[in-house]
C-alpha cells in the first residue's frame, strides 16, 4: 500500500515508519519535526516538512494515498491541563483536517493513535474497550473528541478506521539500520526521566505524588514495549473493515507503580535514583492497566516483549548509544 504517516518522525511513528517499510509498503511522512526527527526516518522516505492543518496539501486526490496512520499530536497529559488551548488546536483541528483531506482524497484506511487516557479513572480494571470515557485531562478529552469525529466520518462515509488506545509506550527499537527511542526535550515521560537521573543528567526525579489509592501511594501504569506496539498497527491496518470503526486496547495487562518504575531503573542501569517527592501532577489518573482481549483475539495480536525489564533495558541500550553517537535522532 501507499501509506501517509502524521507524525511519523516522532517516537512511535517513526518504529511504525520502519516496520511498514519492512513489510514492503511505500510511505510519505508529514512532520512539522515540532518533537521529531528527520534523522529517525530512513532516506528513502519523502518527507512533508508542514503543520498536520495543511495535510490536504499533501493527501490530495491525486496523490494516490490507501491509507493514512494519524500519530501527530501533542502528547503531555501534564502540559494539556496548562494549555489546553495547544492540545485542541493540534490535536483536534488537526485531525478535523486529516478527516476532511481523506473525504475529499477518498481514502478508505485510518489508524489513529488513540490514548487510556480517555478512560479517567476507571471504576474496574483491566480497562476493557467497554469502559467508561471519563477523561480526567483535556490531552484525553481531545483525543476522545478525535475518536468521535472518527466514528461520524466512518459512518457518513464509508471509511474504515480504527483507533489504537495505547497504554503507556516505552523501550526501543535497536535492531534496525537507526536505533530507534525516546528523545524528547524536556523528557516529561518517567522512564527516561528516570533514566537521566541514572546518567546523572538530572540530579534527582520528582515523583508526582504519593497519596493515590495504590500499593505505595504512587500512580499505576500498564507499560508496553513500542516494538510491541509498533507491530499492532500493521495488523490493525489489514484488517480495517469499510464503514467499521474499530477500537483495540492495547497494554500488558500488568500494573506498575512509579516507585517500581525507579527500582526497575536502579536494577537495569546499576546506578542510584535519586527520588524528591512532589505534589500530585493535575490530571493524572490513579491506575491505568489495560486489558488486551480484544486485540489478540480479533487482531492476532501477542507481546513479544512484555517484560519490564526488557522494555528499560532497551531504553538504556538507547539512552546510552545516543548519548555515544551524540545524535538526536
Ligand atoms: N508515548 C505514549 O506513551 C503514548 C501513549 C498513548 C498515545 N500516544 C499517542 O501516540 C502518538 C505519537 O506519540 P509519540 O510518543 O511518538 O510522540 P512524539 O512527540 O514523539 O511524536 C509526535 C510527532 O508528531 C509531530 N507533530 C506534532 N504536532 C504536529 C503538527 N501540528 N503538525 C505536524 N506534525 C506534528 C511531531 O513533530 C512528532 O514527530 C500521539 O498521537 C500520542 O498522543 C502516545
Ligand atoms: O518526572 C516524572 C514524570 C512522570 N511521573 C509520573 O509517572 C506517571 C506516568 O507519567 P508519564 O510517563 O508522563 O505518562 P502518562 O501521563 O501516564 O501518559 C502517557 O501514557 C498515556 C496512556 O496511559 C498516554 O496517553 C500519554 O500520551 C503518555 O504521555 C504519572 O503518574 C506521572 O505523574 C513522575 O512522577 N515524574
Amino acid at each position: 500500500m501507499k501509506l501517509l504517516v502524521t507524525g511519523g518522525a516522532g517516537y512511535i511513528g517513526s518504529v511504525v515508519v520502519h516496520q511498514l517499510l519492512d513489510a514492503g509498503h511505500t510511505v510519505e511522512v508529514i512532520d512539522d519535526l515540532s518533537t521529531g526527527h528527520v534523522g529517525s526516518l530512513p532516506g528513502e522516505v519523502m518527507l512533508h516538512k508542514r503543520d498536520l492543518h495543511e495535510v490536504g496539501e499533501v493527501l490530495t486526490p491525486s496523490a494516490g494515498f490507501d491509507g493514512v496512520l494519524h500519530f501527530a499530536a501533542k502528547i503531555a497529559a501534564g502540559e494539556s491541563v496548562e494549555r489546553p488551548e495547544i492540545y485542541w488546536n493540534t490535536n483536534v483541528g488537526g485531525s478535523l483536517a486529516l478527516l476532511d483531506a481523506i473525504r475529499v482524497a477518498g481514502v478508505q484506511r485510518l489508524v489513529f493513535s488513540s490514548t487510556a487516557a480517555v478512560y479517567g479513572n476507571p471504576s474496574t480494571l483491566p480497562i476493557t474497550e467497554q469502559a467508561t470515557v471519563a477523561p480526567t485531562n483535556p490531552y484525553g478529552w481531545t483525543k476522545l473528541a478525535i475518536d468521535m469525529a472518527i466514528a461520524h466520518a466512518v459512518k457518513a462515509h464509508q471509511l474504515g478506521a480504527t483507533s489504537l488506545r495505547y497504554f503507556n509506550v516505552a523501550g526501543a527499537a535497536l535492531d534496525g539500520p537507526i536505533p530507534l527511542g525516546e528523545c524528547h526535550e524536556p523528557e516529561t515521560h518517567l522512564i527516561p526521566a528516570a533514566l537521566e537521573v541514572a546518567a546523572g543528567l538530572r540530579p534527582s526525579l520528582r515523583i508526582f505524588g504519593g497519596d493515590y489509592p495504590t500499593r505505595d501511594g504512587t500512580c499505576v501504569r500498564d507499560y508496553i514495549h513500542i516494538e510491541d506496539l509498533a507491530a499492532a498497527h500493521l495488523l490493525a491496518l489489514e484488517a480495517i473493515d469499510p464503514g467499521r470503526h474499530k477500537i483495540y486496547n492495547l497494554g500488558n495487562g500488568k500494573g506498575f507503580s512509579n516507585l517500581q518504575i525507579v527500582d526497575m531503573v536502579r536494577a537495569v542501569t546499576g546506578q542510584e535514583v535519586k527520588v524528591s517527592p512532589a505534589p500530585r501532577r493535575a490530571g493524572d489518573p490513579a491506575t491505568l492497566i489495560a486489558s488486551s482481549v480484544r486485540a489478540r483475539a480479533e487482531l492476532g495480536w501477542v507481546a513479544a516483549k512484555p517484560d519490564l525489564a526488557s522494555i528499560v533495558g532497551d531504553a538504556w541500550t538507547f539512552f546510552q548509544t545516543r548519548r555515544i553517537a551524540g545524535s538526536t535522532g
